[in-house]
């Protein structure tokens, strides 16, 4: 990596504001899924070990400028603090004189907690005063928020501009294997992309198709492409004016050498729901009253068969309705494919993937789960990120 890192700087005794994404899933005032924070501690721990006055700042949900009390960074401290097996602070501002009055107490190796920066508007809309005053805050500022570093906030962005700025060890993790991933990838390398927002994946595909060996479509994705083939896709998810999108990929994966696969069978059912009445079809014999909502045996086989064969593969999206377990062997054939794959390294992006991984208890088995769902999308559309394009070149 050409920026920066904790390991190139000394933060013995200074004060380092760690911007870090701990906007976990929270039920009833409780942290439902500590990923984010352990995906942190190495940073953490570090900066307390080097005797660091270590000042955490994070978003927590969409709370859009406003104090949201379900959305203050409280639990997420004390869930920190249990897992760190030492005290931690919580400050119930972001900035300010009494933020300042808590950090000049400070003494090395403690660990404080802002409050949630999205309760200031000037965090989403990048202010520069609002950058400003986090700065005054600290000596150093580390981003380790790779879930966040694509957008270009005051915490994430702004900030980096008025202090030394470095990225921290998740997120050097993070853009060093995604990266390896993309620019000198192990071969075969095989795209896995499915899921539901056929719109915000379409970027992602075209610029896979300058790089992989194998692309895989599945999921609700798999409808507009069998749609682009000429067949009839009932009630399944459809994009139709990306149909003609669809048809240029698969034309230019012919162009590009790369091994194009899709759902030649799929599993259709009459409602969307676990008790729904279900059937086994072809693509061709889709029924109009039908959806589909899960690749069929004969597709499962195919692609387990193409994982198995390759020496890497980034998967994102599900091949189905995988929280629906009537719909879920689909990508579970995928996921237990990978897990069975001990030769080919694999890599998670985010969100709903990573969250089937874990239903099936095979997230251990997966060489690596990114933090960040739209930031590892972005990444791979070959697009910089804010959050690290800020920091100070190596
Ligand atoms: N055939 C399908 N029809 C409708 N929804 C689907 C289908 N296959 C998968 N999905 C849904 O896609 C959603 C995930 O899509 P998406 O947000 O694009 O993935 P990710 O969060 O991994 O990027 C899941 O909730 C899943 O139920
Ligand atoms: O959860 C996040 O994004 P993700 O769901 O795409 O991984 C990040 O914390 C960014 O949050 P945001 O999408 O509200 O800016």
């Amino acid at each position: 990596m050409n920026k920066k890192t904790l390991r190139d700087i000394d933060v013995k005794g200074k004060r380092v504001f760690c911007r870090v994404d701990f906007n976990v899933p929270m039920k009833d005032g409780k942290v439902t899924d500590e990923t984010r924070i352990r995906a942190a501690l190495p940073t953490i721990q570090h900066l307390v070990e080097q005797g660091a006055k270590v000042i955490l700042a994070s978003h927590l949900g969409r709370p859009k400028g406003e104090v949201v009390e379900e959305l203050r960074l409280t639990a997420v401290a004390e869930r920190l603090q249990a897992l760190l097996g030492k005290d931690v602070a919580k400050a119930d501002e972001a900035f300010g004189e009494n933020v300042q009055k808590t950090i000049d107490s400070m003494n090395e190796g403690d660990v404080l907690v802002l409050e949630n920066v999205r309760f200031y508007p000037g965090e989403e809309k990048n202010d520069a005063e609002l950058a400003k005053a986090f700065a005054e805050l600290a000596d150093v500022y580390v981003n380790d928020a790779f879930g966040a570093a694509h957008r270009a906030h005051a915490s994430t962005e702004g900030i980096a501009h008025h202090i030394p700025a470095v990225a921290g060890f998740l997120m050097e993790k993070e853009l060093d294997v995604l990266s390896k991933a993309l620019s000198n990838p192990d071969r075969p390398f095989t795209a896995i992309v499915g899921g539901a927002k056929v719109k915000d994946k379409i970027d992602v595909i075209d610029n896979l198709l300058d790089k992989v060996d194998n692309l895989i479509i599945g999921g609700g994705l798999s409808y507009t492409f069998i749609k682009a083939l000429g067949h009839e896709v009932g009630k399944s998810l459809l994009e139709e004016d990306k149909i003609d999108l669809a048809k240029s990929f698969m034309e230019k994966a012919k162009k590009n050498g790369v091994n194009f696969y899709m759902p030649v069978d799929v599993v259709v059912a009459d409602d969307f729901s676990n008790d729904a009445n279900t059937q086994t079809v072809s693509i061709e014999n889709i029924p109009s009253d039908w959806e589909g909502l899960d690749a069929g045996p004969k597709t499962r086989e195919i692609y387990a068969d193409v994982i198995k064969n390759s020496k890497l593969v980034i998967w994102n999206g599900p091949m189905g309705v995988f929280e629906l377990d009537t719909f879920a062997n689909g990508t579970k054939a995928v996921a237990e494919a990978l897990a069975e794959a001990t030769d080919t390294y694999s890599v998670i992006g985010g969100g709903d993937s990573a969250a089937a991984v874990e239903k099936f208890g095979l997230a251990d088995k997966m060489s690596h789960i990114s933090t960040g769902g739209g930031a590892s999308l972005e990444f791979m559309e070959g697009k910089e990120l804010p959050g690290v394009v800020a920091l100070n070149d190596k």
